[in-house]
């Protein structure tokens, strides 16, 4: 397994988010965590990503227990949180050049939009296209993501769905937290409920 955690629990102020959870998600396996707004979704997969401790329980993620500091856990586990991670003044093309550089690896540019207009000026479905690329087209063994669809068109949400069946076909284990059924529908093995 490339995901396991047991008897995990988060609680935020007074609140539980959750607990007891016990989850396992093998390579080439998809889970979809669904849930309401506020129902814990992200917070979840932050303490898969180790950016945030949990209240009790312990994950376990690549073997070992998840750190966003170490570069060798985050050269395997590929994440797209929100689209504060890309530079403002490099266009897609400089950021999936960076990005070849740093895996040694030819990332393409595949269908991204405006290849080459500055982030900073790119809409915010164009810049959510190319953290999905890049986060898809890099080596990785984990794949986090969180609503994805978010902010993408219709066609954009049949490519996300191609992207992670991608992924998963070559082998990834994937936690895609979503609100949308029809993405759930297709690309889920197992979906937990929070
Ligand atoms: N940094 C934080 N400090 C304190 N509470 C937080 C923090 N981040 C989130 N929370 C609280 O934890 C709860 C779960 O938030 P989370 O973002 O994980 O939910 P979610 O299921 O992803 O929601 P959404 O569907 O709205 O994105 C919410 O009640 C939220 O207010």
């Amino acid at each position: 397994m490339l995901i396991r955690t047991h008897d995990l629990g988060v609680t935020a102020g007074e609140t539980e988010l959750f607990s007891g959870l016990e989850l396992a998600v093998g390579g080439g396996e998809c889970l979809v965590v669904s849930g309401a707004n506020g129902a814990g979704k992200s917070t979840l997969l932050r303490c898969l990503y180790g950016s945030q401790a949990p209240t009790s329980g312990s994950v376990s993620v690549c073997g070992g227990q998840p750190d966003e500091r170490s570069a060798r856990f985050r050269r395997r586990v590929s994440v797209v949180f929100d689209d504060s991670a890309l530079f403002d003044e490099l266009t897609p093309r400089q950021h999936l050049d960076l990005l070849s550089h740093s895996f040694g690896t030819e990332v393409d540019l595949g269908p991204v939009p405006a290849p080459d207009v500055p982030a900073a000026e790119l809409s915010a479905g164009q810049r959510r296209r190319l953290l999905l690329h890049a986060a898809v087209a890099r080596p990785h063994d984990v794949l986090l993501l969180d609503e994805p669809e978010r902010a993408l068109d219709a066609d954009g949400r049949e490519w996300l769905e191609e992207l992670i069946t991608t992924s998963v076909t070559r082998g990834a284990a994937v936690v895609v937290a979503s609100h949308h059924t029809p993405l759930t529908d297709t690309v889920a093995d197992y979906v937990v409920a929070l």
